[in-house]
């Protein structure tokens, strides 16, 4: 550890500023511990904005400079925010250069003194596939990881999170900023620097479209499934099928949602979709339409699902085992319904259609 250590003032004063500037944000407010109390007095689920703001850059000045080795990415396969930084890192060949961890795919106590449920690492390799002890802290919890980032937090411990191990603190816990800095700020050290999921071109188009996916669809189907009112769900689900139907229309005409090339918004999309049947459809009531009776959602999702890397994203055990199995309050006894088992890797026709 001690070898990381530039010089003990250089290091103090790189932790105080990574710390003034990751903790730039309301740590004492009174936050949700868990996404199922973040619901209104209406009945609607209201997500909490994330903490962690800070931004890691190419100028190897910056308090966090991109650098390989430094940082690591804490995810859950089950997570469709963490399962987007997982896409980058591999899509943008960064995995070897940023190390990743899941943890186990069900929520477990993080502490003896309280009742929370969150987040918790195995205790060794071998206890649960996919998932792996915390390599560098020796956590147990995620909930630990932010405790050792700031004593004074008290939100909600969420994946991902982009951790910075010289400092021992969380750079960021946004994914949707965590991608953009997987897109731009590592270029130097990636094995496809050359690819831009957001290219300048096509930035107002993806914002657009992001617009749409994240509030109707990515949050749109938490709000289905977290409602604990009928209306509330009612209007998310309504918004959620014409949101749907808008991006089953527009991929009728191009090969992904910004023209015919992948870029941010269908890694976006993606993390949903490929979640919806086997998930969503029945744990969050989003069974209006399932995306297999989509003729062109459902081929634009085996088509992302068949470029190189992206399978290794989807943990599809995890994700069924983590959303039955860690909301007791929509699923008592845990049951994992028996279906659907849809194979992705079974042909589709978006590239003959968009030559
Ligand atoms: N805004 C965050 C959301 C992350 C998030 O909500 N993650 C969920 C898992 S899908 C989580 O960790 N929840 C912990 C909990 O509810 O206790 C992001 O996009 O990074």
């Amino acid at each position: 550890m001690l070898g990381l250590v530039p010089s003990s003032y250089l290091f103090y004063r790189r932790l105080a500023a990574a710390r003034t500037l990751s903790a730039a944000t309301p740590l004492s407010v009174k936050m949700a511990r868990s996404a199922l109390d973040e619901v209104t007095d209406s009945g609607a689920f209201d997500r909490s904005p994330s903490t962690f703001r800070s931004f890691v850059s190419r100028d190897s000045s910056a308090p966090f400079p991109a650098v390989a080795g430094r940082y690591h990415l804490y995810v859950s396969y089950a997570c469709p925010w963490a399962s987007r930084c997982l896409a980058y890192l591999k899509l943008k060949g960064l995995d070897s250069a940023i190390g990743f961890t899941s943890v186990k795919p069900i929520f477990g106590r993080t502490k003896e003194s309280d009742d929370h449920l969150g987040w918790v690492f195995p205790a060794a390799r071998d206890e649960e596939p996919g998932a792996e002890p915390d390599p560098f802290n020796g956590a147990k919890t995620v909930r630990e990881l932010y405790e050792i980032a700031s004593t004074k937090y008290t939100g909600k411990p969420t994946v991902p999170l982009l951790w910075d191990k010289q400092l021992k603190t969380v750079v960021n816990n946004e994914s949707s900023e965590i991608i953009r800095m997987l897109n731009n700020e590592f270029n130097e050290i990636a094995e496809n620097p050359g690819l831009d999921l957001n290219p300048a071109h096509l930035q107002a188009s993806i914002d657009e479209i992001n617009d749409l996916v994240y509030d109707a669809i990515n949050n749109g189907v938490y709000k289905c499934g977290f409602a604990k009112k009928q209306s509330p769900y009612d209007e998310a689900v309504t918004n959620l099928y014409n949101a749907l139907d808008k991006c089953e229309e527009i991929l009728s005409k191009q090969r992904f949602m910004c023209g015919n090339q992948l870029t941010e918004a269908d890694v976006r999309l993606f993390v949903t979709l490929i979640r919806f049947d086997e998930v969503y459809a029945v744990h969050f009531k989003c069974n209006k339409k399932l995306i297999r009776e989509y003729p062109n959602l459902f081929n634009y999702t085996k088509d992302i699902y068949q470029i190189p890397g992206m399978s290794s994203t989807v943990n599809m055990e995890h994700i069924r085992k983590h959303y039955y199995g860690s909301h007791p309050s929509i699923n008592p006894y845990g049951i994992i319904p028996a279906g659907p088992s849809i194979d992705y890797n079974a042909p589709h026709d978006r590239e003959k259609l968009f030559l």
